[in-house]
């Protein structure tokens, strides 16, 4: 709602703070997301790597420990193979077996007959046990074998390694076998857990049929998870990685890899959450580390926002007060700094010129009358005022054409008008420098002479009328006009000023009774103390 606001009462500065600091931000996040992207693709990438990788080498362990313990299996047979299958023999190659390799947790001999010759550590088999038909597989087989997983009359998942005994003849004299736990105490389970990660990853093995052989819950050996997705993949007997949900509905990024002497899987894996979590912590540094470069960049933002419309601001400031009278000169005074803003201070400037012209002609026309050109009374008391203001004295001359009424009766309103232009003419042409004459009323005129005594302004008075008198005018061939005085010496007040026009009015009126065609003046005009004559 702020933010609403702050834009609709939108200015050049705002605009350009809001689009620079979207911008900014648009690219910022841009980047945060871009870098995310990356990076997850990277993690997930490197995780399945790492996962494959380390599944691989699980493998390659376990492969190297079966090997192990058929190449000793196979030897034990070959022992028998020179020398009299006795049952001290047995006795000492199964002792043997178990306690030298650390591989094996029971060994165990069974003649031609599937009878146990020897066996150790007995437990609930014991010499002379007769093999039931369901566990004679390596009995019928004759070849070295790894059995599937089987849960022993002990109680413990197993699988057992095994190799037939021939004799130097080529005689069947049964097998030896040796049998590792899967559970925690076995050789292999031991393997798979000097393998646990401490970053949530971790691993487990299964058999061709998808049982679990190993898993760090050791509670789940032995259930069959064949129908997971992962674990398909990983008994394809090939190497590799993949995305996948495990029976928890987790989404997994596991690594596997085959143990190929026993058909086995194994599958390292690691939740991609935890995997991912890395990255939020990761993506968190980035932020916090770019975070004073952003700040830093808002603030010069901020300043380039401001130079940019400073001058453009200032314009528009002054264009609201063009009509005040300093207003050019606070224009002339921006910096404005590049193209546009000093385009546009300058077609301001020329604006206001024109502005000032014309309001200036405005000016002149409502001083001025219309038929003679001389000043009306409007400008008559523009200059008025600036005699007071400049406390300047001057002499003043009411003067009014004789008998104008007749000239109008006798030739027209028309040839009046132009009897009234050439007499003003004549008046500015007679005048001096700096003398004004003004029209105030049909054919009454007032002429100022700054800076002029009674006595000079009398004389001057005199020359016009008798100028006057002796020009030939438009048909009526001649005009005389009567002609009174009035004079403001000192304190130039506007009262003093109007007095000495009514001096001057009065005199005018005194030189008409006169006769007319004469000038007559006030001799005391700046006081209240002066009088006619
Ligand atoms: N043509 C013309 N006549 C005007 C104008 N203004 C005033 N008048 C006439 O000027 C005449 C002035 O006459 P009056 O004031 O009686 O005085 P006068 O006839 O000049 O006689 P005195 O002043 O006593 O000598 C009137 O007839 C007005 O109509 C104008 O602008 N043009």
């Amino acid at each position: 709602m702020l933010l609403l606001r702050y834009v609709l009462r939108a200015d050049l500065r705002r605009l350009i703070l809001l689009l620079t600091v979207g911008s900014v931000l648009v690219t910022l996040g841009n980047s945060y997301l871009a870098i995310y992207n990356v990076q997850r693709t990277l993690l997930v990438e490197n995780t399945l790597i790492a996962n494959q990788r380390y599944a691989s080498k699980v493998a390659e362990s376990a492969q190297m420990m079966l090997n192990t313990a058929q190449h000793s299996i196979a030897f034990s047979a070959s022992l028998f193979a020179k020398e009299p299958l006795t049952s001290v023999k047995a006795d000492e190659e199964v002792y043997r077996l178990v306690n030298q390799l650390d591989v094996f947790n029971s060994a165990i001999v069974v003649n031609s007959k599937a009878e146990v010759m020897a066996v150790y550590p007995e437990t609930t088999i014991s010499k002379g046990y007769v093999l039931p038909e369901n566990t004679r597989q390596s009995f019928y087989e004759r070849k070295p074998l790894i059995s599937n997983p089987f849960h022993s009359i002990s109680g413990h998942t197993i699988i057992s390694i095994s190799h037939p005994i021939w004799n130097e003849d080529g005689q069947y004299l049964g097998y030896i076998a040796g049998t590792i736990y899967l559970d925690k105490n076995g050789s292999l389970s031991r393997l798979m857990r000097e393998h646990y990660f401490t970053d949530h990853s971790y691993l487990y093995v299964v058999d061709q049929y998808g049982e679990l052989l190993f898993h760090i819950d050791p509670e789940r050996v032995g259930e069959n998870v064949a129908q997971m997705p992962l674990v398909q993949k990983a008994m394809t007997g090939f190497e590799g990685s993949a995305e996948g949900r495990n029976s928890k509905g987790i989404d997994m990024l596991a690594g596997f890899a085959p143990v190929r002497a026993a058909n086995w899987g194994v599958v390292v894996q690691k939740p991609r959450e935890q995997v991912l979590a890395s990255l939020d912590e990761h993506l968190m540094r980035v932020f916090w580390q770019s975070l004073p470069l952003a700040i830093l960049t808002l603030i010069v933002i901020w300043f380039l926002a401001l130079l940019i419309s400073r001058p453009l601001r200032q314009l528009a400031r002054n264009a609201e007060r063009v009509n005040e009278k300093d207003v050019q000169q606070s224009i002339l005074a921006i910096r404005s700094w590049y193209y546009e803003a000093s385009q546009l201070k300058m077609a301001v400037l020329n604006a206001i010129g024109l502005l000032n012209d014309k309001i200036h002609q405005l000016d002149t026309v409502s001083q001025t009358d219309p038929l003679t050109n001389l000043y009306n009374r409007r400008g008559m008391q523009r200059l008025l005022d600036e005699f007071e203001a400049n406390n300047e004295p001057f002499s003043v001359l009411a003067l009014d054409i004789d008998h104008f009424k007749a000239v109008n009766d006798r030739y027209g309103h028309d040839v009046g008008d132009l009897v009234i232009q050439q007499l003003a003419f004549q008046m500015k042409t007679f005048i001096r420098e700096g003398d004004i004459a003004c029209r105030v009323g049909g054919e009454e005129f007032l002429v100022f002479l700054p800076n002029t005594n009674a006595e000079k302004a009398f004389n001057l008075a005199q020359s016009l009328r008798e100028s006057i008198a002796s020009t030939q005018m438009p048909k009526v061939q001649r005009i005389t006009v009567s002609v009174g005085l009035g004079c403001v010496h000192e304190s130039v007040t506007m009262q003093n000023i109007d007095l000495a026009i009514k001096q001057a009015d009065r005199a005018l009126y005194k030189a008409k009774n006169a006769g007319r065609n004469c000038v007559c003046f006030s001799d005391h005009v700046s006081s209240s103390k002066s009088s006619d004559h």
